[in-house]
């Protein structure tokens, strides 16, 4: 069989239970992709993982696909939509003896027989990715828009049917390799607005864990820089039925990601701080994922902004996080 195995631990008796004792073994389908490559380095790190690889001609052969996934705990999908639900029939073919399946991809991320892969959505939502056997892993814009709404949403200081405009941009990296490519021969435009026909990917998964009854607004842009995003949501104070203030905001996002590893509420800032500006790439290369409040008291308004790496809690560390949650590990 042309399949080749690459292991980062001794695995010749490794069986294919994820007990604590026994490395885990995982299938990255689309490794050589944007999203694959960075899960890839970042399980190099990880010495409890074993990662089986397949040969470089038969990557896109359901066959061999399926003979390696027979050997394995868990796929991640890295792959475009329509591939990744080809792979996702073939573990369906192979029942209750086929891997867990995580997937990077759009294709699953509001369906209701998948978890999303975001732990820090609810107090429950770890448990759940923990028990699934299949996990949308989230889109990058979501999981910055998501971490800022739901809390407030769900404190009641946001109604569920507000209306909501959520602009963002992001690096190039965020398009895949096509993109990558056409920003690196300079043939894309430095800066770029886009979804401005309102059905960007994005916006049911958006919407449906953000717990609105709205559909929000969603203005993503695309910047010539290779990766890092800012999600930023604009809003007006006194039109909002208690008029919280931005530090009621603030206090509600710290409550609620209180102790979080990978989220963090940060300080409040306002006329006080005298900043009022952030950059997108700080967390470039780490599975963080900072959320911020800029209030003005004077004019009664607030933007919240999210800051993480597209490639990092965007995607690649997001996937790891629930790779490791999914086969019992410890997160890391
Ligand atoms: N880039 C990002 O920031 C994020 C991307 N994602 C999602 O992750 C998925 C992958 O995206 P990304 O890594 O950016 O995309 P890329 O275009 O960088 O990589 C996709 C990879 O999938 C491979 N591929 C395509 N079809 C098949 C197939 N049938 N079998 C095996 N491999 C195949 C491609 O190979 P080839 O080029 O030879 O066709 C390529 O290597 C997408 O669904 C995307 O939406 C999610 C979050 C963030
Ligand atoms: C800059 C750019 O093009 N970004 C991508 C989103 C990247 C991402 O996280 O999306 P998925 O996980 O859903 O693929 C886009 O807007 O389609």
């Amino acid at each position: 069989m042309s399949l080749s195995e690459t292991s980062l631990v001794d695995t010749k008796d490794a069986p294919k239970s994820a007990a604590a004792s026994r490395p885990a073994t995982v299938f990255v389908d689309g490794g050589s992709g944007t999203t694959g490559l960075g899960i890839n380095e970042r399980l190099k790190l990880q010495n409890d993982v074993v990662v089986k690889t397949i040969a470089d001609d038969k990557r896109k052969d359901p066959a061999a696909k399926k003979a390696l996934m027979e050997e394995v705990d868990l796929v991640i999908l890295c792959l475009p939509d329509d591939a990744a639900k080809e792979t996702v029939a073939l573990i369906d073919s192979m029942g209750d003896a086929g891997p867990k399946v995580l997937d990077a991809s759009t294709a699953y991320r509001v369906a209701p027989d998948w978890a999303y892969g975001f732990p820090e959505l609810a107090p429950d939502q770890a448990g759940k990715i923990k028990a699934a056997k299949k996990v949308s892993n989230p889109g990058c814009y979501p999981t910055g828009g998501i971490a800022l709404l739901r809390p407030i949403v769900d404190a009641g200081l946001l109604p569920p049917d507000y209306p909501i405009s959520v602009n963002a941009v992001s690096g190039y990296s965020g398009g895949g390799k096509s993109m990558i490519a056409s920003f690196e021969d300079g043939s894309a435009p430095s800066f770029e607005l886009y979804g401005l026909g309102f059905e960007h990917k994005h916006l049911p998964e958006l919407q449906l864990y953000s717990n609105l009854t709205r559909r929000p607004i969603f203005i993503p842009s695309v910047g010539n820089y290779r990766q890092g995003m800012l999600v930023s949501i604009p809003l007006q104070l006194d039109a909002l039925p208690g008029k919280p203030s931005g530090a009621d905001l603030q206090a509600t996002l710290a409550k609620r990601y209180a102790g979080s590893r990978h989220v963090s509420a940060m300080p409040l800032q306002n006329e006080a701080s005298k900043g009022g500006r952030l950059e997108p790439e700080a967390l470039n290369e780490t599975n963080m994922l900072e959320l911020y409040v800029f209030a003005s008291d004077k004019y009664h308004q607030a933007v919240l902004v999210a800051r993480l790496d597209n490639l990092g809690k965007g995607a690649s560390g997001a996937a790891v996080q629930n790779m490791r949650l999914m086969l019992g590990m410890a997160d890391v």
